[in-house]
């Protein structure tokens, strides 16, 4: 069969939220009960209608396939697991395929039974999805009622869409095995066979039903071999091979976040997906390099998709260089027998919608950056150069170099005092006193009982706090007002925690809109946005900071409030600082100088902060890395390197802080087996790190480490409104003491508890600290 010609210019996904997030509103009122099911589908089709019509004013064909159609309410790999009928076991009792709307968000959500599926970073970005659990006998079916509606209704309203799903490959390497199915050696990719019979049924229903172009997102097939997310040799082309055969729409294959490894082998290249008939096939260009002409392969007709214009972070695209490269790898294509065209190097889900929306940046930033909206154009005027030359883009390749220009000049780009600081530091400044004066300063000042317990930090963030701040920052509530409203709250937190018996007190972070924005709020060569939200995970969205230039610290910050809070209790209040490497990792960084260089300026803001925090008697300094394992380079290779810089930006961070001062870490939303050789090298005195999801694994992974610092694996997970009983949290901590030396063990949740209510977690925590105090009890008894 030939094949069909993908358009010149596409997108490989947009952004779902709504430039006013009115999806994530929508999807919470659903959720609490004041919007209809009817009437969420309705705001949703509006939100998706608006941003089709938006593409289309942009410049881009609403026929022929270049619209993108990934249309997720919660999450795409959701709703691939959806189409494909994948129930997990441990839901069949209560749904079974085809699951409604309804049914996918008793998967995200759980319910008062079961707990909600794992959700996981999607590759190295701070976008979540949800984790499939399949097992031998796990149902697959196609379920294609979602897909057709909505290309149905998109196409009726003049917008002929390209419906999207997560890949076979990538599907089944994302998912994990079901609770005892891997103990007998299963694992998700021995139903691939079963799966790629679902899809291809989908793709002829969708055929059918006059669907011209489906994508199909391959990110896995990046991965290079005997990574755990490794792709065995050959399965691309037969699963490609199988689809292509049957009745189907034309096949746009994406791989982005990365090279793709498995296309990049001498003699297979993207000739084999073109080998195995896939009409079009996209490559990330931004964080991936072009295919040399020996790897191409024989293309046989099919397009590749350029994914040149970066699509997970804000910086305006070089054009210029662009166009160079492109025309390069035209040249290379199309001696291979294949057509080039332009695209995004990912979904553009991971950045906001658009600059224009932003009336409150620094003078001349606009013009250097490019949300979803300019991106559009970026590739629109790419592909507009490749064809016509160019002159046909003169004016936009004179401003972008224009703007170039201006940002290299701009005086906060680089700052003197910051980079000689930098060039100042050595070895010493990253060690702190040896271990065992630091336990004994730190026994003898803070005077903690067994199993001390605490909390990560936030307390509920509740509407009252945000409309609050949403006041202030409108003008109508002064700076008096919000710090009036703002030190109430700190001492409701506190007064809570006494009541409740904690041992270590937090200011509960009612000051901050997020955890790394109030950071960059804070500090100069850090912009923040209004407007720039980017889904984070299901209706939960950041507003990711831009980081433009040189770091600096205009004044302590956290200081006054952690002090307000300490002059409250008797007992230790924790400082709370988030890290450099999180910081980082849920900004938008610089392009034009070495991530670890940002790294260490960041860092040395931090170490600023600490001495002030000490100066005001702070005794325990929690710097959360929740992001550490994040931004591991999925390149094995790259890895130590990482390592090294990012936990020296810890260790400047914190090797300031005196003997007494006790340090702790928090570590989050990842699996840290792999990494606990740096966990231990940040050299922290205590941290706290998510586990209850995993039952307590990690603690298994500390002791063959042989990890001997404070611990506290969290003993219950606070992604849901379910209250653990004491006796459950009795049991998790008895677990973690198989593990974990008792003088070394810390009890505390999994994470902070911004998103929770305050009924559920009050009635969380009085069961954690009885349950904590019944175990320290056993334990005193045994002594
Ligand atoms: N940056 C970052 N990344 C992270 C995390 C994180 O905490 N921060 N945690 C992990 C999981 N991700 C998460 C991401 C977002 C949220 C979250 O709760 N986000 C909130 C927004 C938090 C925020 O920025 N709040 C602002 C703005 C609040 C707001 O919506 N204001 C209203 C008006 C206020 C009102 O009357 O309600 C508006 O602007 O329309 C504030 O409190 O000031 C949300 O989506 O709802 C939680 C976890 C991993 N990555
Ligand atoms: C995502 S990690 C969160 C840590 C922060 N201190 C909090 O409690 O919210
Ligand atoms: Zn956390």
């Amino acid at each position: 069969m030939s094949k069909q010609h993908f358009p010149q210019a596409s997108i490989l996904g947009y952004p779902r939220i709504g430039r006013r997030r009115e999806l994530k509103k929508a999807l919470e009122a659903h959720w609490a009960g004041t919007l209809t099911e009817q009437q969420l589908h309705e705001r949703a089709f509006a939100v998706q209608q608006q941003n089709l019509e938006r593409l289309v004013q942009l410049g881009l064909d609403p026929a022929n396939g270049s619209l993108p159609g990934d249309h997720a309410y919660y999450d795409q790999v959701l709703d691939t697991l959806v189409a494909l009928g994948a129930v997990p076991s441990r839901f069949a009792e209560v749904l079974s395929a085809p699951l409604s709307t309804a049914d996918a968000f008793t998967l995200a959500r759980g319910d008062a039974q079961r707990a909600p599926l794992e959700m996981t970073k999607w590759f190295d970005t701070n976008y979540h999805y949800l984790v499939p659990e399949l097992g031998e006998r796990t149902t697959l079916r196609a379920n294609p009622a979602g897909l057709l509606e909505n290309f149905t209704a998109h196409a009726r309203a003049g917008h002929t869409i390209r419906p999207t799903l997560v890949g076979p490959i990538s599907f089944l390497l994302l998912a994990k095995a079901e609770e005892g199915a891997a103990r007998s050696g299963f694992t998700p990719l021995h139903r691939i066979d079963e799966l790629v019979e679902v899809y291809a049924q989908l793709l002829a229903e969708l055929a059918a039903a006059g669907v011209g172009w489906v994508q199909l997102d391959e990110p896995a097939l990046v991965t290079e071999a005997g990574a755990r997310h490794a792709v065995p040799g050959g399965l691309a082309e037969r699963v490609y091979r199988q689809l292509s055969s049957g009745p189907r729409p034309a096949l746009l294959v994406t791989t982005g976040y990365g090279t793709a490894g498995q296309l990049t082998r001498p003699g297979e290249g993207l000739g084999v997906l073109a080998r195995a008939g896939v009409d079009a096939v996209q490559v990330d260009l931004v964080r991936g390099v072009a295919p040399q002409p020996e790897f191409l392969g024989q293309l046989q007709g099919t397009t590749v998709v350029a994914g040149i214009v970066d699509a997970r972070n804000v910086w305006r695209n070089h054009l210029g260089a662009s166009l160079i490269a492109l025309r390069a790898l035209r040249q290379a294509v199309t001696a291979a027998g294949g057509r080039l065209a332009v695209g995004t190097a990912t979904s553009l889900l991971h950045v906001p919608h658009d600059v224009a929306l932003e009336g409150n940046l620094p003078e001349g930033l606009a013009d250097w950056l490019a949300f979803a909206d300019q991106k559009v154009s970026e590739v629109l005027t790419l592909a507009t150069g490749l064809e016509h030359g160019e002159d046909a883009i003169a004016r936009e390749l004179v401003a972008t170099e224009r703007a170039l220009a201006a940002r290299a000049a701009y005086p906060g780009t680089t700052v003197p005092a910051v980079r000689e600081r930098l060039a100042g530091l050595g070895e010493q400044d990253l060690q702190r006193p040896d271990e065992q004066q630091r336990a004994a300063a730190q026994r003898a000042g803070l005077q903690l009982p067994l199993l001390p317990t605490t909390t990560i930090g936030s307390f509920p963030q509740t509407a009252e706090v945000r409309a609050a701040r949403a006041a202030h920052a409108a003008g109508t509530l002064d700076d008096q007002g919000y710090r009036r409203f703002v030190e109430q709250e700190i001492a409701r937190v506190i007064a809570l925690q006494e009541e409740l018996g904690l041992d270590v007190l937090v200011h509960g972070e009612a000051e901050r809109n997020d955890m790394v924005q109030y950071f960059a709020e804070n500090l100069d060569g850090f912009a923040v946005t209004e407007h720039g939200w980017v889904q984070s995970y299901g209706s939960r969205a950041t507003r990711p900071s831009i980081l433009f230039g040189d770091v600096t610290r205009p004044a302590a910050f956290t200081v006054p409030w952690i002090s307000h809070a300490a002059s409250l209790t008797g007992k230790p209040v924790k400082g709370m600082l988030t890290g450099p490497v999180t910081i980082l990792a849920w900004s938008f960084v610089r392009d034009d100088v070495p991530l670890q260089t940002s790294a260490r300026q960041v860092a040395l803001a931090l170490r600023d902060e600490i001495q002030d925090l000490q100066q005001a008697g702070i005794r325990i300094i929690q710097v959360d890395e929740p992001a550490l394992r994040e931004l591991l380079p999925l390149r094995a290779a790259a890895q130590p390197e990482y390592l090294r810089w990012s936990v020296d930006a810890f260790r400047l961070a914190t090797g300031g802080a005196a003997a007494g001062t006790q340090i702790h870490t928090h570590l989050c939303y990842s699996e840290f087996g792999e990494v606990i050789g740096a966990i231990d090298a940040l050299g922290a005195d205590v941290t706290s790190i998510e586990a209850a999801r995993s039952a307590m694994e990690v603690t298994a992974d500390l002791k063959s480490f042989g990890y001997r610092r404070g611990i506290g694996p969290g003993v219950y997970d606070i992604h849901s409104p379910r209250v653990p009983s004491q006796q459950e949290i009795a049991e998790l901590i008895g677990t973690a003491l198989d593990s974990v030396d008792r003088q070394a063990l810390w009890v505390n949740p999994d994470c902070g508890l911004k998103t929770r209510g305050y009924a559920e977690t009050t009635a969380s925590l009085a069961n954690l600290v009885a349950a904590a105090r019944q175990v320290r009890a056993d334990q005193l008894a045994a002594i």
